[in-house]
């Protein structure tokens, strides 16, 4: 117990009782008492037992929001039911639901927003002062960008949109008799009629192939300083390579125009991508970066690509370092997991175009955009799309969104994105009927009491392997697809061999960066981290697995081939948590063992293992840290039993991103219950973001 911090007896049974239970962490209990603590200082002595419960009590919950990325407390969510409300009553306490709110502005470490006080209440939720700041910025500076319109040349550029869009595409837009719109057209005109455009759009539904067009276009009318950011190494990565392949083809079709204008331009489309990190210039062993407000960024252009991965406190800072006259342009999907720490900005930008909360029964299109008259009109303008019947008589940041909603990623009939569309609707009976229906990107393997152990699959074939006899086919499958870069592997370490008597081998060796290609083509996704069926269950059993196979030699820490995640950011040696590499014999002196990692940038970055930051192997990882990250082949794996903590973690985003990680096969090894009960789970984040951008709707 806190030595200065005296609390009645019954008070501290409480406490007692909420730690024993599990109800909250010691992080939530400091927190609380800390309040307790403060709250005291400002009232007499003559203070009563129930305030200081009351208090407790109000700190554990919001304490227990936070741990769970919520950004506040809303109120009126604020469940009797909950356990944490259990023995209350031994403290004298009773919540009245009617009065909680004006109960809650009575304590005297509450304040309103313009007040120094560590709790903040407004639009109904309690705050952190810290994020409560954080929230109330970010949606300043949104609302203040998303006021500002650019002048668009309405003689020009109509033409210039034409020469860039196909109009074909509309025809297979849908098969509903509403009209057909090219939103990507649309999209590229809203980013240049205003200074905040947020595109958002499933995998492969073209933000990257827009927002080429729309630099393109951009760079046709000025020169600007671009900048191009994604939240991690690998997104970086992939922003670049599809900037350059979405560059590659537009070229045949600016070639077309005869515009000399556009030749030029797309010349000057910029490729390389960085993360925010490096974006904001990162001050090693601190939490602020070199840009912020006193020290913005030079550049006239932001595109953040994966923005559903930027939590609250880093689009603070992003904002913050952000030059008054700058644009942005906010890429992602909003369908995606929310960020790993506080909020779900994005989302809540989005929020605004929801016409319905998804649920079990719903199988039609949720959004629906949501225009200014003035708006619609320059966009149909510009476009000749029939954007007016979006008109909304509050479009509040409506005019600067865009969701792209067919993928051109998927075929209309194929597997991956039928499921992902079925599952991002919660339409089981869809679910259902992707998976029964035999699409070749697709398989099930069902977690069963026992399994047959009939085959000579290298994997059936071991006795040694400690994986569950369950999870065999799943490992068969992967033995043959990482065997790909093993095989790499092993080739280059005969032809090492060979080097003194043939100079011939070095032209047969296979570069750090090709077999890291090749590694990356497949990848096992756990829903959860421990257990059997998480990360470090399947890592283990894919080592044994591989080993007994002949495969890896895993006698020593690092060995050949093995792969790496890193857990924790090295500024120094320029490596991120989520970075992956492989184990591999250095080039120069192929009889030491070296860690490669390809960066953003594609260069290639070479580490002593020894030196390695926190580091985890990675034939398996989770679902969270495979965002911003595709793979030709993806095997999902649930866990067989959960237990009431794993079933919080099952969600409908969770199972969503692991299949859109996949591009051209799937596979998920559980069972129907989980499957589809993880996706009737459905994300919701507390946070005032949507109110303070949409009002309330
Ligand atoms: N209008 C279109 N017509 C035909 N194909 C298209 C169109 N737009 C995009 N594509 C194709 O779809 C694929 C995905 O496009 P793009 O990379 O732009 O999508 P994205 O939304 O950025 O994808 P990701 O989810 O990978 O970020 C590309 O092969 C691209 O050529």
């Amino acid at each position: 117990m806190n030595s200065i911090l005296q609390l009645q007896a019954p008070i501290q049974q409480l406490l007692k009782h909420w730690q024993q239970q599990g109800l909250i962490t010691p992080l939530d209990r400091h927190f609380a008492l800390e309040m307790v603590k403060m709250q005291r200082s400002h009232i007499d002595a003559s203070h009563r037992q129930q305030d200081d419960a009351f208090l407790l009590f109000i700190c554990a919950l919001l304490s227990q929001q936070l741990s769970s990325q919520h950004s506040c407390l809303v109120i009126s969510d604020i469940n009797l039911e909950n356990p944490l409300c259990e023995q209350l009553a031994l403290c004298q306490i009773k919540i009245n639901h009617g009065q909680l709110e004006d109960e809650i502005k009575q304590l005297s470490c509450v304040g309103e927003p313009e007040d120094n006080l560590p709790l903040i209440i407004e639009y109904g939720r309690l705050y952190l002062n810290k994020y409560y700041h954080f929230e109330a910025q970010v949606a300043q500076r949104l609302n203040q960008m998303a006021a500002i319109n650019l002048v668009a040349n309405t003689e020009l550029l109509p033409a210039y949109l034409n020469d860039l869009f196909d109009e074909q595409v509309n025809s297979k837009q849908n098969n509903t008799n509403e009209p057909l719109i090219n939103w990507q057209k649309v999209a590229t005109a809203t980013a240049l009629t205003k200074s905040l455009a947020v595109i958002t759009g499933g995998p492969g539904t073209g933000k990257t192939t827009t927002v080429t067009k729309l630099l393109l276009l951009l760079l046709t009318q000025s020169s600007l300083t671009i900048k191009l950011v994604a939240p991690t190494g690998k997104a970086a990565a992939r922003l670049s390579e599809s900037i350059k392949a979405s560059k590659a083809r537009l070229a045949s079709q600016v070639e077309q125009t005869g515009k000399q204008e556009l030749k030029d331009a797309l010349t000057r489309i910029p490729e390389e991508a960085a993360t925010l990190h490096r974006l904001l210039g990162v001050i090693p062993n601190s939490h602020t970066f070199r840009h912020n407000k006193a020290n913005p960024l030079r550049l006239d252009l932001l595109v953040v690509d994966e923005a559903s991965m930027v939590d609250l406190p880093m689009m603070h800072k992003l904002l913050s370092a952000l030059p008054l006259n700058a644009r942005l342009i906010l890429l992602g999907d909003q369908d995606q997991l929310a960020s790993v720490e506080a909020g779900a900005v994005l989302a809540d930008i989005c929020s605004g175009l929801q016409q319905h909360q998804v649920n079990a029964n719903t199988t039609t299109q949720p959004w629906q955009m949501r225009y200014s008259a003035e708006q619609a009109q320059l966009l149909e303008k510009l476009t000749h799309q029939p954007t007016s019947q979006f008109v909304h008589p509050q479009p509040m940041i409506g005019d600067n969104l865009c969701m792209l909603m067919h993928s051109h990623r998927f075929k209309g009939d194929a597997g991956i994105g039928l499921l992902a569309s079925a599952v991002n609707y919660v339409d089981i009976a869809g679910i259902r009927r992707e998976w029964q229906h035999g699409h070749q990107e697709l398989t099930w393997i069902e977690h069963q009491a026992q399994a047959t152990t009939q085959g000579h699959s290298p994997a059936a074939s071991t006795s040694k392997t400690q994986a569950n006899t369950q999870s065999l086919q799943l490992l068969q499958v992967s033995v043959a697809a990482y065997g790909q870069y093993l095989q790499m592997i092993l080739d280059n370490q005969y032809a090492y061999t060979q080097l003194e008597s043939s100079s011939a081998a070095l032209e047969n060796l296979y570069s750090p960066t090709a077999i890291i290609d090749s590694f990356n083509q497949y990848r096992i996704l756990c829903a959860m981290r421990s257990g059997e069926f998480g990360v470090d269950g399947m890592n283990l059993a894919m080592t044994n697995v591989l080993k007994e196979n002949q495969w890896i030699k895993p006698s020593q820490e690092f060995y050949l081939g093995r792969p790496i995640i890193i857990q924790s950011n090295d500024y120094n040696l320029g490596l991120f948590n989520g970075d992956i590499g492989l184990i591999l014999q250095d080039e120069q002196k192929p009889e030491r063992l070296m860690a490669y990692f390809v960066k953003a940038d594609g260069s290639l970055l070479k580490v002593q293992p020894a030196r390695l930051p926190n580091h985890d192997t990675c034939f398996a990882m989770t679902v969270h840290k495979s965002q911003g990250s595709e793979f030709e082949q993806v095997a999902f794996v649930l866990p067989q039993k959960p237990s009431n903590a794993q079933w919080q973690l099952l969600t409908k985003e969770l199972v969503y991103t692991a299949i859109t990680r996949a591009k051209e096969h799937f596979i998920c090894l559980g069972s129907p219950y989980v499957f589809e009960k993880a996706c009737q789970q459905v994300t919701s984040r507390a946070s005032g973001l949507a109110i303070r951008l949409w009002g309330t709707h």
